[in-house]
């Protein structure tokens, strides 16, 4: 990915199943959870480097001790940072008091962080600061244990405003506006009213408080309070909460736009965003881990009891492709596969561009995500080369001599290893021509591999805003003095903001848009731009179902060929000498590398939520009047 996206978050659950004693005596730690939940959050840091946090809790602790900790940062490192403190002081406290060592009950009941229950979050902001009060996991905190409430999400809802307003009309003061406090709370007010009214009748039944609250925590239903809170949520969403008294769950949206997953067997249950960690951390198959169904939760009583609910009436499953493409890491099974296909479904298009020329043409790629849809396409690239020697040898009707055979075998698919991506440089003079020319410097190549008469084909998996593309990488490939540069995307040409979990909020910025843009004007049919102005405009005051997607016509009168020549074109300036041809990935192509992820409303504006019409009509009035503002 060579243009910067704000993306996703990683969420991560364990609950251990057995005492912690069980894990001293097996695993030779009663840390054993926390020793995962570090290695659950690094093999996801990939999702988020803004902040991490941790929080876990210890289950049948007496009145007065402590049972929820809490640790989060937003240190340059801030999984390293948390992890670092919870060492320190666990390492203190051994060393201060050398009875705990082999003593369980003592770790439990004197220091922090131990537990049960463990939730990890690892965060790329998309709402709200930067600052360590936006880092989950969040708490809510209560003098009754079962009104604890600790949450962190991999999500964005599209109606987090109106969300906040309902807090209101509850009576509700919530401390901040954000959207993790705002889903937070909801989830809260449902709780705060299921524990009044189980109280309630274990009153009339005859129970004192002391003897209500272990009964409590037995008749409390964590899906009716999840069903009662999420009705109105519209977004991409994978939820983790947990109960101050030990009652888990993780909630995942109805369309399944954020990914989750989960593994159980009689020692643990964990949950993750991505499959492979829990493989990894845990050593177990990848048939052992399942996905967690779209609109369920599973709730993981206090009493170790696993369940999955159905919480929403599942819409259209549209899981986000663009975790297939990027977000996720290329180690799971099938996205690496995905990928693949990716890189060689291209390989057609690539060659018409070539002109079949594999001889001087050069194949390479972006780091570091490209790597895998570039093995992809060297797979094709070599087929098609074996093909055509098998074609001259059986044309030579066995009359070549064996110098011939071994040199028409000889050739190869030429891989180079031609971009380098540098550390962030620093920009020390905001005078623009040296700052453009150190920003070019963003990334650097190989040289000495390219000649003259050389295309060279370069993949990356996505172009969002093209920025860096046109800044740095397209000046520093033509540096090598190619004939033609190729660059190809593995994922098709994003049209339309995201407003699942990606933070690409606004449309100018989208290379596409611009691209369409500059047509609309070449073709004096800058009208259009208007048009759909007025009817975004007129739509405002409907309701989400109603609304659609108008911006759809800004693209319509084009082909997609025609709109990746302009990006082309939008892309190369007149410093740039050689030829230069963008491709992109066809949306049917996608969906054939990834047919059980179809989520595409950044490619194709076919948003799997009501309220993502109602974001793209807002981001293109936004446009229109050259308002700044978020369009949710
Ligand atoms: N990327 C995410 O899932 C972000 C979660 C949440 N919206 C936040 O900003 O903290």
């Amino acid at each position: 990915m060579s243009d910067a996206l704000k993306h996703e978050c990683g969420i991560a659950v364990i609950r251990l199943l057995k005492p912690l004693e069980y894990y001293k005596e097996k695993y030779g730690s009663a840390f054993y959870g926390v020793n995962k939940m570090y290695l659950m959050m690094e093999k996801q840091h990939n999702r988020g480097q803004d902040g991490a946090g941790f929080a876990s809790i210890k289950l049948d602790t007496k009145p007065g001790e402590r049972y929820i900790s809490r640790v989060r940062s937003v240190a340059q490192q801030p999984i390293q940072d948390i992890f670092g403190k919870i060492n320190e002081r666990v390492n203190n406290e051994l060393t201060a008091h050398p009875e705990y060592a082999n003593n369980v009950a003592l770790q439990k009941k004197h220091i922090p962080y131990i537990g049960e229950v463990l939730l990890g979050h690892v965060r790329y902001g998309t709402f709200g600061k930067n600052s360590v009060e936006s880092v989950h996991p969040f708490l809510r905190q209560n003098n009754w244990m079962h009104r604890n409430l600790i949450m962190a999400g991999n999500f964005n809802m599209t109606n987090v405003k109106e969300l906040f307003a309902n807090l209101i009309q509850l009576g509700q003061h919530p401390k901040e506006y954000t959207d993790t406090i705002t889903i937070m709370e909801k989830i809260g007010h449902f709780l705060d009213d299921a524990v009044s009214k189980i109280y309630k009748d274990l009153k009339k039944e005859g129970y004192n408080k002391r003897e209500a609250s272990p009964l409590i925590a037995e008749r409390l239903k964590v899906a009716k309070i999840l069903r009662r809170a999420a009705k109105n949520w519209d977004g991409g969403y994978a939820m983790a909460g947990l109960i101050g008294h030990g009652d888990s769950f993780v909630l995942r949206d109805p369309a399944g736009i954020r990914p989750a997953y989960y593994y159980k067997d009689d020692e643990i249950v964990v949950v993750a965003s991505e499959r492979p960690v829990i493989q990894t951390v845990f050593n177990v198959n990848f048939e052992d881990v399942k996905e967690l169904d779209p609109g369920q939760a599973i709730i993981i009583k206090k009493s170790g009891e696993v369940s999955f609910k159905q919480i929403l009436e599942p819409l259209e499953r549209k899981s986000c492709s663009f975790e297939r493409i990027y977000f996720s890491r290329g180690s799971d099974a099938e996205i690496y596969q995905e990928r693949k296909t990716l890189g060689k479904l291209l390989m057609p298009k690539v060659l018409e561009a070539i002109n079949n020329d594999t001889k001087n043409t050069v194949f390479s790629y972006i780091p570091n995500t490209a790597e895998t849809s570039f093995f992809g396409m060297i797979e094709t690239a070599e087929a098609y080369i074996n093909k055509k020697k098998t074609n001259t040898i059986l044309k030579g009707q066995r009359s070549l001599s064996a110098e011939k055979v071994t040199e028409i075998l000889s050739e190869r698919a030429r891989i180079e290893k031609i971009a380098i991506k540098d550390v962030k440089l620093r920009t020390f003079i905001t005078e623009d021509s040296s700052r453009d020319d150190l920003v070019a410097h963003v990334y650097d190549v190989t040289y000495g591999v390219i000649k003259p008469e050389d295309n060279l084909v370069i993949i990356d998996d996505s172009i969002v805003r093209g920025t860096t593309l046109k800044m740095s990488i397209l000046k520093m490939l033509d540096r090598l003095n190619p004939k033609k540069i190729i660059v190809v995307s593995s994922a098709p040409q994003i049209r339309y903001p995201d407003c699942y979990g990606i933070d690409m909020a606004n449309l100018e910025s989208l290379v596409a848009f611009r691209a369409a843009l500059s047509l609309l004007k070449d073709a004096n049919k800058y009208h259009i731009v208007e048009d759909v102005y007025n009817k975004c405009i007129s739509q405002t005051d409907l309701d989400d179902k109603h609304v659609q997607n108008f911006v759809k016509e800004i693209y319509d009168p084009f082909t997609d060929e025609e709109i990746s020549d302009k990006i082309s074109e939008l892309l190369s300036d007149e410093s740039i000498n050689a030829k230069v041809r963008i491709i992109f990935q066809s949306v049917e192509n996608l969906h054939k590398a990834c047919p059980d992820h179809l989520g595409d409303w950044y490619f194709t504006g076919n948003y799997p939520t009501v309220g993502g019409n109602r974001v793209v009509n807002r981001a293109f009035i936004n446009f229109f009047e050259g308002n700044n503002e978020r369009a949710y």
